[in-house]
């Protein structure tokens, strides 16, 4: 299920939600979204990714970033478990976004990426898991941008970042009952 393509945000409802098959073919005249293909890709390859999302870049996630966000508050350490991670420049409207996607998250924590020269892109076990890893990321990017106007940045060790992740947030914080990456 994804947007239409061109369609105001204030206009999405789940009426005007467009159903594709896995090779982001559309099951309506409408014009699916023009990252159809590249979430397409993602759910084909990455089979443990039920939902991913596109969140409007804002000055902190900025799209030409040349580097990661590095991981250094606790919140970041719970939600990514690593640095997030900077991939490719990929063209939009085909399958390249997707590509790049995975070829940079496969095999890691981080459940958001940053497309360079676009913006981020996250991936969830659920949707609600997609969307909140955008807006946990919008959050620290924030944080991390403001930190470092501060002054020096100082990373959590990852052996620190791993307890924090999986010791903690994955096995105990929540109820029993909440969906688990
Ligand atoms: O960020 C970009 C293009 O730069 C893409 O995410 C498109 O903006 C998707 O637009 P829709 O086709 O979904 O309206």
């Amino acid at each position: 299920m994804i947007k239409p393509s061109g369609i105001s945000y204030e206009d999405l409802a789940p009426g005007n939600m467009i159903l594709c098959d896995l090779d982001g073919t559309a099951g309506s005249e409408r014009s699916p979204s023009s990252d159809t293909a590249a979430h397409a890709y993602v759910h084909r390859h990455m089979p443990e990714v039920a939902a991913s999302c596109t969140p409007i870049p804002t000055t902190r996630w900025p799209g030409p970033r040349v580097e990661e966000i590095l991981c250094m508050i606790t919140a970041m350490a719970d939600e990514f478990g690593e640095p997030i991670p900077i991939s490719r420049f990929a063209i939009v409207g085909d399958d390249s976004i997707g590509r790049g996607i995975g070829d940079t998250l496969r095999g890691h924590c981080s459940r958001a990426v940053l497309m360079q020269n676009h913006g981020p892109f996250t991936i969830g076990v659920k949707a609600k898991d997609a969307v909140k890893a955008a807006v946990m990321g919008e959050d620290v990017a924030r944080t991390v941008h403001l930190a470092r106007e501060a002054g020096p940045l100082i990373p959590i060790p990852q052996e620190a970042i791993d307890s924090l992740l999986r010791d903690r947030y994955q096995n105990v914080y929540g109820q029993s009952a909440d969906a688990r990456r």
